[in-house]
């Protein structure tokens, strides 16, 4: 049982590299009498890009909606640089988690989903600063600095005045990316980020993250259908079957030589 206090700004609280970010054990997540997950543990090591791949409804969204709190296990406990996003201990006890806890331990987890959610009535540097600004008490310069290098790293930097509607989706996307590293998570979850797109405009965000996983010690956890951008950041691959993680290892060896039957009929059909 983890003895850490919940820190009150992840600034404060980096993560060491090598140790363990993420801990699931034993989760169990129910929707009515469908098990989606059954009994779910393992764990992602801070500084690594980890891709869960599997066929559809195998789970892998799930599993980033339980990170962000927007789902809560049935049976389980989960872990984030170790406080549990779950429970919190009280008086020597662990008790379901209350949304104070949550809030905090969730400053930690950065997402961005298929369908971009930027605020549309705020223009792209103000969707960026908004929350360091409210969640993180930055002072607005301080936010402002801080998206204007994001806006860099995503190729916006001409952009910034415009509205969310006055951008392609690859654009509006790589704004989504600016807004969730603005603040600096540990972890940044990657739900079928262009899965919306259209295909013109796949390469540009995929060379984005691709970019952010090479110079940033960011942890990633990424479901996506793009093999090829699997295989070039992954340092470990997630072979999920219904509800279960049937095989685990580095990109080279799944994509190259797969253990398990089930992966490689699942890659044979997506390759
Ligand atoms: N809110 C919900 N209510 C009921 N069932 C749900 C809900 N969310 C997910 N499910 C079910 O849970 C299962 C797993 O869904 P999930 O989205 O995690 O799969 P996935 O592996 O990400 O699939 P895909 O690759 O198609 O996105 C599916 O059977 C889905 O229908």
């Amino acid at each position: 049982m983890s003895a850490d206090t919940t820190p009150s700004n992840q600034e404060a609280n980096p993560p060491v590299d090598g140790k363990e970010l993420i801990r699931f054990d034993k989760v169990t997540k129910r929707f009515g009498g469908n098990t989606v997950l059954d009994d779910l543990s393992f764990g992602v090591d801070s500084g690594k890009h980890v891709t869960l791949i599997g066929p559809s409804g195998s789970g892998k969204t799930t599993i980033l909606r339980l990170l962000m709190t927007l789902l809560k296990p049935e049976e389980g406990t989960i872990r984030v640089n170790g406080d549990y996003l779950t429970h919190e201990e009280r008086g020597g006890k662990l008790v379901p988690a209350g949304e104070k806890h949550i809030r905090e331990v969730r400053k930690n987890i950065g997402m961005v989903f298929q369908q971009f959610n930027l605020f549309p009535n705020m223009r792209v540097l103000r969707n960026i600063t908004e929350a360091p600004v409210t969640v993180l008490g930055l002072s607005k310069d301080e936010a402002e600095s801080r998206a204007r290098d994001l806006l860099e790293l995503v190729g916006l930097t001409e952009h910034l005045d415009k509205y969310p509607s006055q951008l392609s989706g690859g654009q509006q996307q790589r704004v989504a990316i600016a807004r969730a590293l603005a603040m600096r998570p540990q972890v940044l979850l990657l739900d079928e980020v262009t899965s919306a797109l259209d295909p013109e405009l796949v390469a540009g965000v995929l060379d984005v993250l691709r970019d952010i996983a090479r110079s940033t010690d960011i942890t990633m956890l990424c479901v996506t259908h793009e093999m090829n951008f699997a295989r070039d950041i992954s340092d470990q691959v997630m072979m999920f079957d219904e509800g279960h993680i049937i095989e685990t290892g580095t990109a080279e060896k799944i994509f190259g030589d797969p253990d398990h039957t089930r992966t490689r009929e699942f890659l044979s059909a997506v390759l």
